[in-house]
């Protein structure tokens, strides 16, 4: 308990900022998520949500400050091997089936102890869509297939970008229950949201963004 109780956190951004065009779009953010929190980031359009989310998984570069992952600095090239991101953009190959994409994502970023590819299909209702290509499937499908992905994944840390995009009701729920299998499970996660939807029912902080006019 003790050694949980002082361990440090499983993400923590210092004096974070990121400008374009000589514009900030956030400046000095600080904050920190421990293992079984779920920090969600807030703002309207255009105040920046995804912008963290691509700097902290090291697709953008950070104009100055520090990511830290379980107390050690990590460099924003090393960075995608520690989380996991789910984005706006499936990133998912249109020619494959769904089988195809997870087993091949699979090989690239390693999978979580005691899962597989079928498992994961049957977890987020693409059991029956096993063999489409992506490029046949829906927007909705699309995201579920990228769920699988994520729940494949071995990172302790996840980066939600508006997660239920897309979702039925049904699929928000299974967002929120992988999110609470996750920090069940010793993870933590990032949501964004423009705050249309309830936070999952987990331990979670908050992190409001401004819009810059
Ligand atoms: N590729 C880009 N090139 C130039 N400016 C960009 C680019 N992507 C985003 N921006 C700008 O950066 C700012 C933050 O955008 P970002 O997408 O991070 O906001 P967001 O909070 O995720 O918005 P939304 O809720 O609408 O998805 C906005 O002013 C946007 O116009």
């Amino acid at each position: 308990m003790t050694e949980i109780a002082n361990a440090p956190p499983l993400l923590a951004a210092r004096s974070l900022s990121f400008s374009r065009d000589d514009r900030p779009v956030f400046e000095a953010l600080d904050f920190e998520v421990g293992a079984g929190e779920a920090l969600l980031v807030r703002g309207g359009n255009g105040a920046g949500k995804t912008t963290l989310l691509r700097v902290l998984a090291g697709l953008l570069e950070a104009d100055g400050g520090t990511v830290a992952v379980a107390g050690t600095p990590v460099a924003r090239a090393m960075r995608a091997g520690t989380m996991a991101y789910l984005g706006h953009l499936p990133g998912l190959k249109a020619d494959l089936d769904a089988v195809e994409n997870l087993e091949f994502l699979a090989r690239l970023q390693g999978c979580r102890e005691s899962q597989d590819v079928a498992r994961a299909l049957a977890l987020v209702g693409l059991a029956a869509h096993a063999h489409l290509p992506v490029r046949q499937m829906s927007a909705g499908q699309k995201k579920r297939l990228s769920l699988a992905r994520l729940w494949m994944s071995p990172a302790r840390l996840w980066l939600l970008d508006e997660p239920y995009a897309n979702l039925d009701l049904q699929g928000i729920e299974l967002v929120n229950r992988m999110v609470r299998a996750q920090l069940d499970d010793g993870g933590a996660a990032l949501v964004t949201t423009h705050g249309a939807y309830a936070a999952p029912p987990v331990r979670t902080r908050e992190l409001a963004l401004a819009t810059v006019a």
